[in-house]
């Protein structure tokens, strides 16, 4: 007894449920911090999981540490030997386990410790990944992880190690394909999907859901990867400090001289516009190890059955944008957009990468087509324009991630679908900064799951007569309705404001959705600015009162994000792309198709809303 009392004043309490002021965030806190400090970087609320990212590597997830959990009960974990047990026997496992990950304190971050001892007994996620698989095995009822978290939290490392013990605990031979596409879906994913960031130098920049399926033996047998909310716009620019997506540092580090040449690279990152924009420190970035991650993306291309020519496509596609990039377009006569003699070569270079006709590709980049009445006007574009318009189709291209080199299939016969949808390049922050969650696709699910594990924790200690004060939480349904409902929602303000004729502006959205919510609405605020504050900004502004806190968004660009629309004339020139990368991200039925495109906030919305 003493014993159990001395460990619980140095390490704390393995579930916070235990803590005597549950209630009080400091002591909640102050609770983690303890753990953090000796090493314990998992803890418990009930069946939720709280990770503290420490920053380095413990020596925890060995193979060795994966079989010590390998059939140990999560319950096991003291104290809640009583409650998960009678889960378990009454079949009532929680279909459902949060593993709410918490980014680390920094100046936690570098803390040597070397008392490790126990430190596997604690290693809970592994506890939650064995759990969740033997249930799956043993009560044949599917299974769902959700990781959520602030950029840098850990989320991606949490998931791998799941997927890493999942590989690991199943069985052999005949899986061992699937297996490997499992483990080395990521680096794939990761090359084309994740940047260097100012909170983190692996940061993905799209939501990911992934599931795998099983066969009755519990052996893997496929599985799919969705994905959601690609910052495209980072194809284009960078903020200082961070980086353009992986594949391209990878690429001209890692591949070879004859690669390189057959691309038209060199080996110069600051040769490329849209290589250098964050700064000088991206250019010798110690962190990433260019040159290893692509041997891996490479190996993994293989893996996961990409073939030569299909590879070939898909870097040609890569180094056409880096060339693309490189195009500037000046003031011609009259003001119109046009391509300089010193763009030509780069142009070339990019026309000949996506086996795209040049003076096709030239004249999209500079001129707009309509359609009125069954004909099509071409008129030509001003250098702005023509800037924005190039701009924003670039950041199209980079949904050849979409389609091809992570090619769909079917989870039977052990294949992945891999999509990389398009979606709201840099105003996917509109969503993102706001509910982490969302950034994971699961929005309604994250809420719903916090709501759930609640209710069911409070009905069983009422049913149980356990003493309790019941817990209020902040139901986030509300702001999720506001932003979604059909015809009075904040995207459905947006999308009549992108799509009404005359002349919508992003003040007019704003002043719509003061219109709509008035200016005191309880999640959401957007004061007339008053001739004291009389500054240009509140004009811009709104705020909307998100469970994690309040969020002011500044307004700027919302309507141009949202119409997140290809013109006619470049979808035109790429859907004649010899280039089957290029080709296959503009289908011509998209063009032949009188239906408007969606605008990004609906596409993400549907996208969600059918996974
Ligand atoms: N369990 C862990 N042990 C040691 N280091 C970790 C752990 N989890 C995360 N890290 C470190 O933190 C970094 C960021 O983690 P990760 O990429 O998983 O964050 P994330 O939540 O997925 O972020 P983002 O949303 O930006 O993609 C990792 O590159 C790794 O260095």
């Amino acid at each position: 007894m003493e014993g159990h009392l001395h460990a619980r004043s140095t390490v704390g309490v393995h579930d916070a449920v235990l803590l005597e002021k549950y209630l009080d965030e400091d002591v909640f806190i102050d609770n983690l911090d303890k753990r953090f400090k000796a090493n314990h970087i998992y803890t418990y609320i009930g069946p939720v999981l709280i990770i503290v990212n420490p920053y380095r590597e413990l020596g925890i997830h060995s193979k060795q540490h994966m079989k010590d959990y390998r059939n140990v009960h999560f319950f096991e974990v003291p104290p809640h030997v009583r409650r998960h047990s009678r889960h378990f026997r009454a079949g009532k496992k929680v279909a459902a386990t949060l593993a709410a990950v918490k980014a680390a304190v920094d100046e936690n971050s570098g803390i040597a410790l070397d008392d490790l001892e126990a430190t596997h007994r604690e290693n809970a996620k592994f506890a939650i990944a064995d759990t969740a698989y033997r249930s799956l095995k043993q009560e044949n009822r599917d299974q769902c992880v959700l990781i959520s978290g602030e950029s840098g939290a850990g989320k991606t490392e949490a998931s791998k190690r799941i997927l890493e013990y999942v590989a690991n605990a199943s069985g052999h031979s005949v899986v061992a394909q699937v297996k490997e596409m499992l483990l080395l879906s990521n680096p794939l994913l990761e090359a084309f999907g994740n940047a260097t960031t100012t909170r983190n130098d692996n940061s993905s920049r799209f939501g990911k859901y992934m599931d795998i399926a099983f066969d009755f033996k519990g052996e893997p047998v496929g599985g799919h990867i969705l994905s959601y909310l690609l910052e495209k716009s980072r194809v284009v620019y960078q903020a200082n400090g961070e980086r353009n997506f992986h594949i391209f540092y990878q690429l001209l580090n890692g591949a070879s001289d004859e690669r390189l040449s057959s691309l038209h690279l060199t080996r110069d990152i600051s040769q490329y516009q849209y290589m250098k924009q964050g700064g000088g420190n991206q250019h010798s970035h110690k962190s990433q190890d260019d040159v290893g991650q692509w041997k891996i993306m490479e190996h993994a291309m293989d893996t996961c059955g990409v073939q030569a020519e299909e590879k070939k496509h898909i870097l040609s596609t890569v180094a056409g944008i880096l060339h693309l990039g490189n195009v500037e377009l000046e003031e011609g006569p009259n003001n119109y957009a046009e391509v300089p003699a010193k763009s030509r070569d780069a142009l070339l270079k990019a026309v000949q990468l996506f086996g795209c006709a040049a003076d096709a590709l030239e004249k999209a980049l500079t001129h707009r087509t309509i359609e009125a009445r069954g004909e099509f006007v071409t008129t030509p574009l001003n250098k702005e324009q023509g800037d924005i318009r190039s701009l924003r189709d670039r950041f199209r291209i980079i949904s050849i991630m979409d389609e091809e080199c992570l090619r769909p299939g079917d989870p039977t016969d052990a294949t992945f679908l891999h999509k990389m949808r398009n979606s709201f390049g840099a105003s996917h922050q509109f969503f993102k900064a706001p509910q982490p969650s969302v950034k994971r696709g699961t929005k309604t699910a994250d809420q719903g799951l916090i709501e759930l594990t609640l209710k069911s924790e409070q009905e069983e200690y009422l049913r149980e007569g356990i003493q309790w004060t019941t817990i209020e939480f902040f139901d986030n349904k509300p702001i999720c309705q506001m932003i979604e409902t059909v015809h009075k929602g904040i995207i459905s303000i947006m999308d009549e404001e992108c799509l009404r004729p005359g002349d919508p502006t992003d003040a007019t959205f704003l002043h719509k959705m003061r219109n709509s919510f008035g200016t005191s609405h309880q999640f959401f605020k957007a004061p007339q600015p008053s001739v004291k504050r009389g500054t240009k900004t509140a004009d811009q502004e709104f705020i909307l009162l998100h469970y994690a806190g309040s969020v002011t968004y500044n307004i700027l660009g919302f309507l141009d994000k949202n119409n997140d629309l290809l013109f006619r004339d470049l979808k035109d020139t790429m859907s004649k792309a010899k280039n089957e990368v290029v080709n296959a991200v503009y289908p011509k039925s998209e063009l032949e198709g009188k239906k408007r495109p969606d605008t990004a906030a609906t596409q993400f919305k549907s996208s969600v809303n059918n996974n």
